[in-house]
């Protein structure tokens, strides 16, 4: 775990804050709610772990936090507050300034998610020049900062390179410049990693860790991984069947649950049997192309079975 925005984050505005949210999909038929009165909030530079089975409810949640439900998909109670707004009934223009600008994606499939036509830097300019966000002379300059905040080596030559040139990890980095590119106080990463091999996907969810340090991001991170919330969330929300059965400290809900779902979870989560972040780093085969870095985060695992 890391980040300890704890207690002194309570007092803050919270950059999310979810009330009483239910969700269902469908149509004329009939609606099918699939989320029942789920309450969360997301203080700066805190990082929530949205935790459960699959069906659970987690992406639904946070696609209801983003206002981009899927068609049929429809927000029947509750309300969203960004940063203190009430956006719960934003119009779709509001939205869309709030997308990028308040709120960033980080999508579970970096391959699919960039354009394959466009050039890395013209892929993370778009994000300014659909906000209209900074002037045409500063662009170039403002993409290869971003390119280095994300831990790429050699910028002004990945500005330059096609998506099918880099690794998934390096389109990973790609994708998390362009979510932070106009400084949101929110990032939403919906199974960042999931698609990315063991010591790739620790990597990068260090560099969120170090982003919401350094810049006070609050992050939204849906994942059914308990051992990658247990090493990075300070706090997890254990949904199941759409309704929240606990939520607290990480370190304290996965060494000691409450709940007996929770309980559950962890006794199937077969990754917690092996301390995964405990393994040897090789950057240089599994993510070649990234500027070394990073120190050992401490382990809730380690301090709870020593
Ligand atoms: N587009 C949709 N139309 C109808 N039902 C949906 C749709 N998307 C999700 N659901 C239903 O909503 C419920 C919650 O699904 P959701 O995807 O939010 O769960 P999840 O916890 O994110 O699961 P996973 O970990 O598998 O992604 C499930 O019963 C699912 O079948």
């Amino acid at each position: 775990m890391s980040g300890g925005a704890g207690a002194e984050a309570a007092r803050v505005t919270p950059v999310l804050d979810v009330r009483g949210l239910s969700v269902g999909y469908g149509g004329r038929g009939g609606v099918t709610q699939v989320t029942h009165e789920v309450s969360l909030t997301v203080a700066p530079g805190e990082m929530l772990a949205l935790v459960g089975e699959s069906g659970s409810g987690k992406t639904t949640t946070a696609q209801a936090a983003l206002n981009l439900l899927p068609q049929g998909g429809q927000v029947l109670a509750g309300s969203v507050h960004l940063e203190g707004e009430d956006v719960t009934d934003a119009p779709a223009s509001r939205w869309r300034s709030l997308r990028g600008r308040r709120i960033g994606l980080v999508p579970q499939d970096p391959a699919g998610s960039l354009d394959p036509t466009k050039r890395i830097g013209d892929s993370i300019a778009e994000a300014f020049r659909i906000h209209r966000a900074a002037p045409r002379r500063v662009l170039a300059g403002r993409v290869l900062e971003l390119l280095e905040r994300v831990g790429l080596d050699d910028p002004a030559r990945r500005a330059k390179q096609y998506p099918h040139e880099l690794s998934g990890g390096m389109k990973q980095r790609v994708l998390i410049a362009g979510a932070i590119a106009l400084g949101p106080g929110l990032l939403i990463a919906d199974e960042p990693t999931s698609a990315l091999d063991v010591t790739v996907q620790r990597r990068i969810m260090e560099l969120l860790d170090d982003l919401r340090r350094e810049s006070g991001t609050g992050v939204l991170l849906v994942t059914h991984d308990l051992a990658l919330a247990g090493d990075h969330a300070d706090r997890v929300l254990v949904l199941q069947g759409g309704r929240v059965q606990e939520e607290g400290r990480a370190d304290v809900v996965l060494a000691a649950p409450a709940a007996e779902y929770t309980r559950r979870l962890l006794a199937d989560a077969p990754t917690l049997a092996t301390p995964v972040h405990r393994v040897a780093r090789a950057p240089e085969v599994a993510d070649a192309g990234v500027a070394p870095e990073l120190t050992e985060p401490p382990c809730w695992r380690c301090a709870t079975s020593r």
